[in-house]
């Protein structure tokens, strides 16, 4: 089957997480600011790659008094809720994970989407320190992303507004009748492609679809992204067929 320019086939989602954390390590090490900014991907396919960060195999690989974390987006619930990302993330990242709280940047996601994506847009420009983004530099260093099986990625799903958003950063996204059926709250293409380097992760035979739609030229949210350097697809055998 034919991939996307960019794809990494590993055997597994062990091995795709290994992988993404080494180039999160190299990401790090590359960039010659005293912050580093990560975006983190929402979804559970990431999820084996935060429990291995939190791991003893990364405590002292990581940069992690640097590192600043935010999210491609949320779902528009509480962050206790089971559907949400920042739960999910919490959970996954552990208390091994030695982050400082104030290096995590939740999205407000109870507070509505219009007011938590104005919400997040303000913190995300107010890190950055500029009112526009200048492609020279870029908001993040890495910026992890998944693929859904309909090719949209964070929350930007095919034929919305939100993945045509050309000039806001964050967006507020309807219900688009998709589990988990809520009202999200996403970065956009411009947002995502503020980054040194993109890094999807894909895993599982479900992914084969969307991953031959794009190989195939179509225009999906997922195939749109961007990066100030590269954007690379680190896929395991079943996703990759
Ligand atoms: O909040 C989310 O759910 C993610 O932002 C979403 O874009 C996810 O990355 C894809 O839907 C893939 O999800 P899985 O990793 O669960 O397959």
């Amino acid at each position: 089957m034919s991939l996307p320019v960019g794809s990494h086939i590993l055997k597994d989602p062990e091995a795709v997480a290994r992988a993404a954390a080494e180039r999160l390590i190299e990401a790090c090490g590359e960039s010659r600011s005293e912050r580093i900014a990560i975006c983190l991907s929402g979804g559970s396919t990431p999820k084996v790659l935060y429990g291995l960060l939190s791991g003893p195999d990364y405590a002292t690989r990581l940069p992690w008094a640097r590192i600043h974390w935010f999210f491609g987006d949320d779902r528009a619930v509480p962050w206790d809720d089971p559907r949400s990302n920042v739960r999910m993330v919490r959970e996954a990242f552990g208390h091994g994970a030695p982050i400082p709280p104030t290096h995590l940047h939740f999205i407000p996601s109870d507070a509505g989407p219009d007011a938590g994506a104005r919400a997040y847009e303000r913190t995300l420009l107010d890190f950055y320190g500029a009112e526009r983004l200048d492609p020279a530099r870029p908001l993040f260093d890495l910026v992890l992303l998944g693929l859904g099986e309909d090719g949209h990625t964070a929350s930007l799903f095919p034929g919305t507004p939100a993945a045509d958003e050309a000039r806001r950063l964050v967006v507020p996204v309807p219900e688009a009748g998709l589990e988990p059926f809520v009202p999200r709250i996403s970065l956009t293409l411009p947002a995502l492609a503020s980054s040194r380097h993109v890094l999807f992760l894909v895993t599982g035979a479900g992914k084969r679809a969307p991953l031959a739609r794009l190989a195939a030229g179509e225009s999906l949210p997922a195939g749109r992204v961007t990066s100030t350097g590269a954007v690379a697809w680190l896929l395991d055998e079943a996703a990759a067929g």
